[in-house]
C-alpha cells in the first residue's frame, strides 16, 4: 500500500469508526458486532503504525470513544478514565506479556484477572465517606454527572463505613443490567407494544442517562466495582485495594483471581470460556492487570490505554447444524418471529436446538433452503443466531424457504407495514396470543393487580371461550359453577379435522385402570410407541397381568374398551383414543353411544363434555373420570380469582388507564395523562394540540391515543368496564389545592427540601400549573435551592443567570408560608 492509498483508507476507516462510536455511545445502538468494530479499529492502528506521518491526534485510535451529553452537568475526572487495549488472539496476548516483562526488566510480576463486564463505566467520588458525585466516562477527561440516577441503585453505598477511610477517594466500576431484569423489561415492553431494548449493555447505558430517576429506580441496575483511586488509599497492590472496597460494602464480582504467569492467565481464560454464561450478566472477555501499583507506574499509558492492562475478548463460538423446520411465533402484539429448529449441537457449553431468525429479511439474507446445513453462533445473546449457510452441503433439489402468509394461530392474512421488518397478524381482537397478551397486561401487578390470574389460567379461560377481552373478567362470577373442574393444560387432547375429541393413551389407560401410576403407564406407552393400537392394547393386558394386583378388574375394563372400539363407528387416530369410547366404558350403558359421540364433537375437554351431558354420576365414577382430566380449577382457586377481580375495581384511574394497553401509554405516561385530564372522557375528547401541550407527549402517542378512542369496540369495552364500577376518573386530590399560581413556569429543585419529598415537589409544581425540569438550563425560571445543593450545579445556575429561591421563599411565593 502506498501512502496515497493508506491516506484514503485511513480516512475511510476513521469515518466508519466515528459513525459506529456515535451510534454506540450516544444512541445506544449498534449496526455491527463488537468483533467487526474492533477489526476496523485494529486495521486503522496498523496503518497508522506503518505510516506514522498520517497519524492525526484526533484519530479514534487516540481517543476514548464516548462523549458527554448536553442534558447533564459535566464534571472533570480527577484521574482520566481510559479505555482498554483488546485482543482476540492468544499470540497477541503473549506479545502483551512479553512487552510487560521487558518493560519491567524481567523482574517478577503478577496479574490480577477478572471477567470483562459488558456494561457502562462509572466513577464514584466519596468525600468523608459520603457519595458526592457519580460521573460517566464521557470522553475520558470529563463526563456526565448522573448522581441522582446512580443513587437509585440499591447496592451502591451512599455512605461508607469502616476505619481508615480516606477523606477523598474514587471508586470505579461497571454498571450493568442483569440479564434476568433485561428479559423482564423486554417482556413487559413487548406486552405494552413498546420497542424492545437491543441488549443489556445498551439498556444499561440508556438507563444511566435517563432524565427521570424514578424510572431508573425501577430498572434494577446493578454494579461491579473494580478500581480504587485516591491520594492516600494506603495500599500498594490491586488485590489489596479490591479487598478493601469489598470490606467497605462495594459489590465486587467473585470471579477475580491472581495469576503468577501468563500460562495461568490462559488457564483462567479457558476456565471461564463457557462458565461465564452462568453469570447473571453479560461478559465479553477477561481483563488482566499488573497487580503492583509501582510496576504500573513504570509501564505507564498511551494516549488511550494503560500499558499495564489488556482485555482478552472471547470470539463468538460457532457450530454446524441442520435446519429441521421453522416455527413462526406470534407475539403478544401480533408480531411474527420465525425461529429455526435445529438438530441439537453443543455450543458455548449449552445444547442449542433453536436459533432466532428475526424476520423475513433475515431468511432472505441467508438464502435459507429446506434442510440446509447452517452455522450457528452464540455471542453474548441468550438465543443463538444463524450466521451463514453451508452451500456445499445443500441437498439436491432443496427449495428456498417460503415465508408464511397467514397467522399460524388464527389464519388471518399477515401484514407488513412500510419500513417495518416484521410481519404481523392484524387480528388484534381475537388472535389468541394477542388476546392473552392484553389480558396478561391488564391483570399485571402494576396495572389492575389481579395476581390470582396467572398465564396458564388466563389461557384456559380464553381457550374455553370464557373470556375474549378483559371486560369479560368482570362477568365471570355468574359462571363460577361451570368453572369448577375446568381443565388447565390441554396437551393431552387432540382433535380430528371434523372436531372430534381424542385423549392420549396414557391418560385414558390411567383413568380406565386402578393401582397403576400415571408415570408407569407413560413409560409403558413410550416403550410401545411404534406399535399399532391393537397390539398396544394386548401388550397392556400383559403388562397388567405381570405388574398389577387388580388383574381381573383391570383386564375386564380393557376388554370392554376393545369391544367398544371395534363395535362402534368411531373415528381413529394414532396414539390417541376417542374420548367417547373411554367415557362409554367408565359411565356405563345407560347413556347411548350416539349421545356420547355428539357430545364429543366441538368440545375441547372432558370437562366441557360433562357439562354438556349433565350426567348424574356416582362419586366413584366421578373419581375415575377425574383421572382423565388435566389440572383443574378448584373451588379455592375460583373464589380467590373472583375476589382478586372484585378487588381490582378499587385500582385508581391511572392504573386502569395503563391497564387498557393503549399503544405507547406506559405506566408513567398513564400517570401523567390521568393527572392532566382527570377522567377518561376528557382524554378521549382531547385534540392533538391539547395532547401535545403536555410534557413528554409526542406525535406517536397522540396518534395511538386517538386511534384507540376512534375504535367503537374499544369505547364499548370502556363502557362495560365503567358499568362494572372501574374507576375512570381521578379521586379528588388530597394533597394540594389546584391552582395556576406557577402557570407557565419552568422550575427545578435541587438538594434536600424540608417541606417536600422529592416526588412531592414535582407533583406540587405540576399540580399548580408549573413544569418541572430535570437539569439546569437557561430556560428555567428559577431553582428552588435545597439544603445541600451541589456546588457545581449552583455555579452553573449562576453562570446561566438562573435565579435561586430558598425553600422558604418558594413557600411564601405559593402562599404556603410555614
Ligand atoms: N459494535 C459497535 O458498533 C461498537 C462501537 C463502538 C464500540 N464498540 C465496542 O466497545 C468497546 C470499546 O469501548 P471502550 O473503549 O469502552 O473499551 P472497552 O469497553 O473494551 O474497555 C474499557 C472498559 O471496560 C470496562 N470494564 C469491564 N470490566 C472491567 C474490569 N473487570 N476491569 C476494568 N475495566 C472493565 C470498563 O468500563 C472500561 O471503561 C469495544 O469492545 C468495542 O467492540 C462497539
Ligand atoms: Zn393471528
Amino acid at each position: 500500500m502506498n501512502p496515497e492509498q493508506a491516506k484514503s483508507r485511513i480516512e475511510e476507516l476513521t469515518q466508519q469508526i466515528n459513525y459506529h462510536n456515535h451510534l454506540y455511545y450516544q444512541e445506544d445502538r449498534i449496526e455491527i458486532s463488537d468483533f467487526e468494530f474492533d477489526q476496523l479499529l485494529e486495521e486503522l492502528i496498523k496503518l497508522e503504525t506503518a505510516f506514522p506521518e498520517l497519524l492525526d491526534p484526533d484519530s479514534p485510535s487516540q481517543r476514548v470513544g464516548g462523549t458527554i451529553t448536553k442534558v447533564f452537568e459535566t464534571a472533570q475526572h480527577e484521574y482520566r478514565m481510559l479505555s482498554l487495549g483488546n485482543t482476540y488472539s492468544p499470540e497477541e496476548l503473549q506479545a502483551f506479556d512479553d512487552r510487560v516483562a521487558k518493560g519491567l526488566g524481567h523482574r517478577n510480576y503478577e496479574y490480577f484477572c477478572e471477567l470483562k463486564f459488558d456494561g457502562v463505566a462509572i466513577s464514584l467520588v466519596y468525600e468523608n465517606g459520603r457519595l458526592v458525585r457519580a460521573v460517566t466516562r464521557g470522553d475520558g477527561t470529563k463526563g456526565d454527572v448522573v448522581t441522582e440516577n446512580i443513587r437509585t441503585i440499591k447496592n451502591i453505598p451512599l455512605h461508607i463505613k469502616g476505619s481508615n477511610i480516606p477523606a477523598k477517594l474514587e471508586v470505579r466500576g461497571e454498571i450493568f443490567l442483569p440479564r434476568k431484569e433485561f428479559d423482564k423489561i423486554n417482556a413487559e415492553r413487548e406486552a405494552n407494544g413498546e420497542a424492545l431494548l437491543a441488549n443489556p449493555r445498551n439498556a444499561a447505558s440508556g438507563t444511566v442517562k435517563m432524565q427521570d430517576s424514578a424510572i431508573v429506580a425501577k430498572r434494577r441496575l446493578n454494579c461491579y466495582f473494580y478500581q480504587l483511586l485516591g491520594e492516600d488509599i494506603g495500599v500498594s497492590q490491586h488485590d489489596e485495594a479490591i479487598h478493601l472496597i469489598e470490606s467497605w460494602g462495594f459489590n465486587v464480582s467473585p470471579t477475580y483471581t491472581k495469576c503468577k504467569t501468563i500460562k495461568e492467565v490462559f488457564e483462567y481464560i479457558e476456565n471461564w470460556k463457557n462458565k461465564r454464561f452462568e453469570l447473571p450478566l453479560d461478559t465479553d472477555g477477561v481483563v488482566l492487570k499488573v497487580n503492583d501499583y509501582e510496576q504500573r507506574e513504570e509501564l505507564g499509558f498511551t494516549a488511550k490505554i494503560p500499558r499495564w492492562a489488556i482485555a482478552y475478548k472471547y470470539q463468538a463460538e460457532s457450530a454446524e447444524s441442520e435446519l429441521l423446520s421453522i416455527t413462526y411465533q406470534v407475539g403478544r402484539t401480533g408480531a411474527i418471529t420465525p425461529v429455526a429448529n435445529l438438530t441439537p449441537v453443543q455450543l458455548a457449553g449449552t445444547t442449542v436446538k433453536r436459533a432466532s431468525l428475526h424476520n423475513a429479511n433475515e431468511i432472505q439474507r441467508l438464502g435459507l433452503h429446506e434442510g440446509d446445513t447452517v452455522f450457528v453462533e452464540k455471542g453474548g445473546e441468550i438465543i443463538p443466531k444463524i450466521t451463514a449457510v453451508s452451500l456445499d452441503k445443500r441437498k439436491a433439489g432443496a427449495t428456498a424457504i417460503k415465508y408464511i402468509d397467514h397467522c399460524p394461530e388464527c389464519e388471518t392474512p399477515l401484514q407488513r407495514k412500510e419500513g417495518e421488518a416484521k410481519h404481523f397478524c392484524p387480528n388484534a381482537k381475537s388472535c389468541p396470543p394477542q388476546v392473552l397478551g392484553r389480558i396478561e397486561h391488564f391483570v399485571h401487578k402494576r396495572a389492575m393487580d389481579i395476581d390470582s390470574l396467572g398465564t396458564e389460567r388466563i389461557k384456559t379461560l380464553i381457550d374455553q371461550g370464557y373470556i375474549q377481552n378483559f371486560a369479560d373478567l368482570y362477568e365471570l362470577e355468574s359462571q363460577a359453577e361451570q368453572l369448577l373442574g375446568l381443565e388447565m393444560s390441554q396437551d393431552q387432547y387432540q382433535k380430528s379435522d371434523d372436531g372430534f375429541l381424542f385423549i392420549s393413551l396414557p391418560k385414558a389407560f390411567f383413568a380406565l385402570t386402578e393401582g397403576i401410576s400415571l408415570s408407569a403407564i407413560q413409560k409403558f406407552t413410550e416403550r410401545h410407541a411404534e406399535q399399532p393400537l391393537k397390539e398396544v392394547l394386548s401388550s397392556f393386558e400383559l403388562f397388567i397381568r405381570t405388574s398389577n394386583k387388580k388383574v381381573a378388574q383391570n383386564i375386564g375394563t380393557i376388554k370392554k374398551l376393545e369391544e367398544t372400539l371395534s363395535s362402534g363407528h368411531l373415528p381413529q387416530m394414532e396414539d390417541y383414543l376417542p374420548v367417547a369410547a373411554v367415557l362409554h366404558v367408565l359411565v356405563g350403558n345407560w347413556i347411548s353411544m350416539e349421545k356420547l359421540t355428539s357430545a364429543c364433537m366441538h368440545e375441547n375437554t372432558v370437562h366441557g363434555i360433562l357439562l354438556k351431558l349433565n350426567l348424574p354420576l356416582s362419586s366413584e365414577q366421578e373419581d375415575r373420570i377425574k383421572k382423565m382430566k388435566a389440572n383443574t380449577f378448584q373451588e379455592g382457586v375460583i373464589s380467590n380469582m373472583l375476589e382478586g377481580i372484585k378487588a381490582s375495581m378499587n385500582q385508581p384511574f391511572e392504573k386502569v388507564l395503563f391497564a387498557l394497553g393503549i399503544r405507547n401509554i406506559g405506566e408513567n405516561t398513564a400517570q401523567v395523562l390521568a393527572r392532566h385530564f382527570k377522567n377518561i372522557d376528557a382524554l378521549a375528547a382531547a385534540g392533538t394540540e391539547d395532547l401535545l401541550a403536555i410534557n413528554g407527549v409526542g406525535e406517536i402517542l397522540v396518534h395511538s391515543t386517538q386511534e384507540y378512542f376512534k375504535d367503537p369496540e374499544n369505547r364499548a369495552i370502556i363502557e362495560r368496564l365503567k358499568s362494572h364500577g372501574l374507576k375512570f376518573e381521578t379521586e379528588a386530590s388530597t394533597q394540594t389545592l389546584e391552582s395556576e399560581i406557577l402557570k407557565g413556569m419552568k422550575i427545578l429543585a435541587s438538594g434536600k427540601l424540608n417541606h417536600f419529598k422529592r416526588d412531592e415537589i414535582i407533583q406540587f409544581i405540576e399540580a399548580n400549573g408549573g413544569q418541572y425540569l430535570k437539569a439546569v438550563s437557561k430556560s428555567l425560571d428559577f431553582i428552588i435551592e435545597g439544603e445541600d445543593m451541589g456546588p457545581s450545579k449552583k455555579e452553573k445556575a449562576e453562570k446561566l443567570g438562573v435565579k435561586l429561591l430558598s425553600e422558604a421563599e418558594f413557600l411564601e411565593m405559593v402562599g404556603m408560608k410555614s
